[in-house]
């Protein structure tokens, strides 16, 4: 028989109010048992003193029971909103376990709504994804993505397949002779259809990724251009070290940005500089290799210095690279808006000039970048991965071949992509998919 499972779904620590989740066949009997008295009406909320076996109040707050199958995870599920204080945390989870609940493991709730077919494996990641949204950008997604948006269109291209793989067939018993003149012609035609389908898609889900994940922004730059004290403020925190001392940062240093609803992930580096120390040089390696993989640049210079600009700097940009020529308020002569063919920005961390129209150049940047088509469906590199292997099963085949083979590898693209919506499923893939959940999810 399935345990029952609990967790504190809301966030740890001192809350107004705090909510509980209790989910399987001993769910009812234990908040009868927490409660003395009979259930709630089901989804109606009830007030309940809870006491522990001893007598011992709990605490004193509200109950909702969704008898199965109709809850969240398609099993008995018992809600408490309680105050969100340790104590009451404690005491509530000792006189659960009394019970005989467990605590649920990461994403457990959601695992199991997954098995009793409440939702498909792309849907219980958008859970995951919305719990974690930080932009508007990426709440929009996941919710179109719980919403079922990448789950139906999965099997629509597979109901198309699948419709493709019984014709192959069918034509497999017919005689050479027999077979309807244009059949393999329009099998290619469809085959070919939905392959430029998913490329199209694919294309588009390079920006459902980055919409999840954030595009990376790096500051590069000599020692002391600033660039740690420009993180600062646009973090609008103190998140990294700032000195007049040249060679100050080492590790490479994140902060999440929201930039108009987009989603970046800014990273601080060490200056740029043949380094004596072995730490600092250390430092530098990791800068650059930072910067290779940024989507965007932002190159840093000390205006004071202009007209001369740092070399090592100068042959690190590309058409990726926004220029900023930092403590411009020390400058009185004016100062260039293109530097080696990059956009070139006056700023001033310490006044904050310039920040403003740095943050506009930014947003529109990413909005460039992620925005424009059809809302991107692919959001993870699993989705990728799949389609991926889905049109090269596809690609490259030919029914004029051997019918056999045809419909071999129209079958393999469907597998392919129901690995999406977890119609073919390992425990191993389960695993990775629900372990990176929080607890009560
Ligand atoms: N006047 C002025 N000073 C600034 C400005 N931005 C940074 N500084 C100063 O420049 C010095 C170096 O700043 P950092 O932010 O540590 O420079 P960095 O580029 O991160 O330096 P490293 O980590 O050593 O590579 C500090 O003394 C800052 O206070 C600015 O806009 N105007
Ligand atoms: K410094
Ligand atoms: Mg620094």
């Amino acid at each position: 028989m399935t345990d029952t499972i609990y967790a504190l779904a809301s966030g740890a620590g001192r809350a107004g109010v705090a909510v509980w989740r209790l989910s399987g066949p001993g769910s009812a009997a234990a908040l009868e048992a927490l409660s003395g008295r009979p259930l709630p009406p089901p989804r109606r909320a009830g007030r309940v003193r809870l006491r522990d076996a001893a007598g011992e109040p709990i605490d004193d707050g509200l109950a909702l029971w969704f008898p199965a199958p109709h809850s969240f995870t398609g099993e008995a599920v018992v809600e408490l909103q309680l105050h969100g204080g340790r104590a009451v945390a404690r005491a509530l989870a000792a006189a659960l376990e009394r019970l005989g609940l467990r605590p649920a493991e990461p994403g457990e709730f959601s695992r199991r709504a997954f098995l009793a077919g409440k939702i498909d494996l792309s849907q219980a990641e958008a859970i995951a994804d919305l719990v974690a949204a930080e932009t508007a950008a990426q709440r929009r997604q996941a919710l179109r993505q719980m919403e079922g948006g990448l789950a139906r269109e999965v099997e629509a291209w597979r109901a198309r397949l699948v419709g493709l793989a019984a014709r192959l067939e069918a034509a497999i018993d017919f005689a050479e002779e027999d077979l309807p003149d244009d059949l393999i012609a329009r099998v290619e035609a469809e085959a070919a259809a939905l392959a430029a389908d998913l490329a199209a898609h694919l294309a588009a889900g390079r920006r459902g990724e980055a919409v999840r994940d954030g595009v990376e922004i790096t500051l590069i730059g000599a020692p002391n251009a600033g660039k740690s004290s420009l993180l600062n403020r646009l973090a609008g925190r103190e998140a990294a070290i700032v000195s007049a001392e040249a060679g100050t940062t080492r590790d490479v240093i994140e902060v999440h940005l929201d930039l108009g609803g987009w989603p970046a992930i800014l990273a601080d580096t060490a200056g740029l500089r043949e380094a004596e120390a072995a730490i600092e040089a250390e430092g530098v390696r990791r800068a650059l290799r930072r910067a290779e993989q940024a989507d965007l640049k932002l190159a840093v210079f000390d205006a004071t210095h202009w007209p001369e600009l740092d070399a090592a700097t100068l042959a690190m940009i590309d058409d990726a690279t926004l220029v900023l020529l930092n403590k411009s308020e020390l400058v009185t002569a004016p100062l260039p808006d293109c530097v080696a063919g990059c956009p070139a920005l006056a700023v001033s961390a310490r006044r904050g000039d310039g920040i403003e129209a740095l943050l506009d150049h930014l947003a529109l940047a990413l909005e460039q970048r992620l925005a424009g088509g059809a809302a991107p469906l692919l959001t993870r590199s699993r989705h990728r991965a799949a389609a991926e292997a889905a049109r090269a099963a596809l690609d490259g085949w030919s029914a004029r071949g051997d019918l056999g083979l045809a419909a071999e590898a129209v079958r393999a693209a469907a597998a392919a992509l129901g690995r999406i919506t977890g119609r073919v499923d390992s425990e191993e893939l389960l695993d990775a998919i629900f372990g990176e959940f929080c607890i009560g999810k």
